[in-house]
């Protein structure tokens, strides 16, 4: 996997959009240049059954358009049947060693929190891991508090050859931070989805990761 497709990893569903239209948002986010969509419709108010597989291919359609790899949050069967570029998953969702089976040469993205999640991811074939969240973070219910850019600088160092990418309440201001820190990148929710004006933003942190 080439990590650059890192660099600027856009996720959203459809919830992390106030009432604006998510494949507006969507669109113009591509177009201020992200390196990478992750699909991730769960929880309160998510798409269902038709209407959530219509609005992921409409997601995947779009990342076509403007070459940027689609890749589905959890959702495996998902990402067989829309033939996804990749799929990233949680402790708590299929594991990655079967996931990676089933997804041959497709991006798999494992998200840890320990250094024991890190072995296990590499040992499963993970393309990339995810650490974080880094900053305090609204959007994941579940999310364990922010662990800020220890973990993340111990792993960079001790897995040089790892691709990272670090998450949770990143912004504009603490971009930068986490790209000094190691990460190949940032991914990010609401400081994309929830701008103003989105494609702006992108390009602003854009300047800041690259
Ligand atoms: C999916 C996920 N995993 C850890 S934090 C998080 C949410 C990140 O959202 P935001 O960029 O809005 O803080
Ligand atoms: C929880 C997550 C951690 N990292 C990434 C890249 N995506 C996620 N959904
Ligand atoms: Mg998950």
């Amino acid at each position: 996997m080439n990590r650059n497709i890192l660099n600027l990893y856009f996720i959203m569903g459809s919830q992390n959009c106030g009432n604006a239209d998510p494949l507006h948002v969507l669109e113009s986010a591509l177009k201020g240049g992200i390196s990478c969509f992750q699909f991730r419709e769960k929880g309160e108010g998510a798409r269902q059954g038709e209407d959530y597989i219509k609005y992921a291919r409409s997601c995947q359609n779009l990342c076509k358009k403007y070459g940027v790899p689609f890749i589905v949050n959890d959702d495996v069967r998902l990402a067989e049947e829309l033939q996804a570029d990749g799929v990233h998953v949680g402790q708590d969702d299929e594991l990655a060693q079967h996931v990676r089976v089933r997804m041959p040469g497709k991006i798999l993205g494992v998200s840890v929190h320990t250094s024991e999640e890190v072995v296990s991811a590499i040992q499963a074939g993970a393309d990339y891991i995810g650490v974080g969240p880094i900053y305090e973070t609204k959007s994941k219910a579940d999310a364990k508090p922010a662990a800020g850019l220890s973990f993340l600088t111990k792993i960079v160092t001790e897995y040089p050859e790892l691709p990272i990418v670090g998450i949770g309440g990143i912004t504009i201001e603490n971009a930068k931070r986490v790209i000094e820190a190691g990460a190949d990148g940032v991914s990010i929710i609401s400081a994309i989805s929830q701008a103003e004006d989105v494609q702006g933003t992108v390009k602003q942190l854009l300047n800041i990761v690259k």
